[in-house]
């Protein structure tokens, strides 16, 4: 356990792991001084953090604290909303850089949003829509692909007969996995999800949690979530945000059974937020 005092405002505040080389799971992405501004308000303060490839790490903290910022600065999707300074380094390329294309780059950092959006199309046009605007035109390519995709997201078995249904026939978790199978149609290097789960039942998030452990297989997972079972059920690593700031980030069974900071301990207890 290090901690990593070059960007701490406060040290007795902040307390943050570097992630130990590991050559089965390097590290593919890392923030150094992120931070985004609303107008005059400053939602993330020098964020750093490493995420390591096929791991699942989990953002967690209270409402407000900077966790989709965060998670939607990986993209550049705050692009348009906020001014974002700071390195994203995905495998070594700074892509918080203005030269750097953003679509190509999405293709590579795909993200899956809190409520499922799902075109109104059918289940397999959902998939298919975005690799023919990919450039994939052949009929048994765009079949195995989708094929593939939906069995990625756990969701072929339950759509095999029916997908030239319209996907807006789907149930929340169908339809949230068939979000997932559009976003590893293109087959990203990373998949950020914000708060996939908080729309679905308890069956329905038990699936999704089990396809996100087999989808680490293949993909690195950055997970904002405010159910700390989830966190724990499903991440190696745990970032513990509040006010903007990354206060604490280590191995998740450390930040849930040994915190070293009493506001991540009071969080992951229930005691606030
Ligand atoms: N588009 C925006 N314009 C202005 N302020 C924003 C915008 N998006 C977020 N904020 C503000 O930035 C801060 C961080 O918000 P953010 O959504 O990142 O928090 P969060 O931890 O993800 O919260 P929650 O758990 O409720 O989703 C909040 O004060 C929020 O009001």
């Amino acid at each position: 356990m290090l901690v990593n005092p070059s960007h701490a405002v406060d040290p007795s505040k902040e307390r943050h792991i570097e992630l130990l080389s590991d050559p089965a799971h390097p590290v593919i992405l890392e923030t150094h001084d992120l931070k985004v501004f609303y107008g005059q308000k400053e939602a993330l303060k020098d964020a750093d953090l490493q995420f390591n490839e096929h791991e699942i790490t989990a953002l967690i903290g209270p409402s407000g604290s900077g966790k989709s910022t965060f998670l939607r600065s990986l993209n550049r999707m705050n692009d348009r909303v906020a001014k974002v300074t700071g390195e994203i380094n995905y495998r070594g390329i700074d892509i918080n850089q203005p030269d750097v294309d953003i679509y190509a780059m999405r293709r590579q950092i795909g993200m899956v949003f809190q409520r499922p959006n799902p075109f109104a199309k059918s289940i397999y046009e959902n998939i298919a829509f975005a690799l023919r605007q990919r450039g994939v035109t052949n009929r048994h390519e765009l079949d195995d692909i989708v094929e593939s995709s939906l069995k990625g997201a756990a969701l072929w078995d339950q759509v095999k007969d029916d997908l030239n249904k319209s996907a807006l026939s789907l149930s929340g978790g169908q339809a949230q996995r068939l979000c997932i199978a559009r976003a590893i149609a293109v087959k990203p290097d990373i998949l950020l999800l914000d708060e996939p789960a908080s729309a679905l039942d308890p069956v329905s998030t038990s699936q999704l949690e089990n396809t996100l452990l087999e989808l680490k297989r293949d993909y690195t997972i950055i997970i904002v979530t405010h159910n700390m079972q989830q966190a724990s059920r499903i991440s190696e690593y745990t970032a513990f945000f509040n006010m903007g700031r990354v206060l604490e980030y280590d191995t998740t069974t450390n930040i849930f059974t040994n915190p070293q900071i009493q506001i991540t301990s009071d969080y992951v207890s229930g005691n606030f937020g």
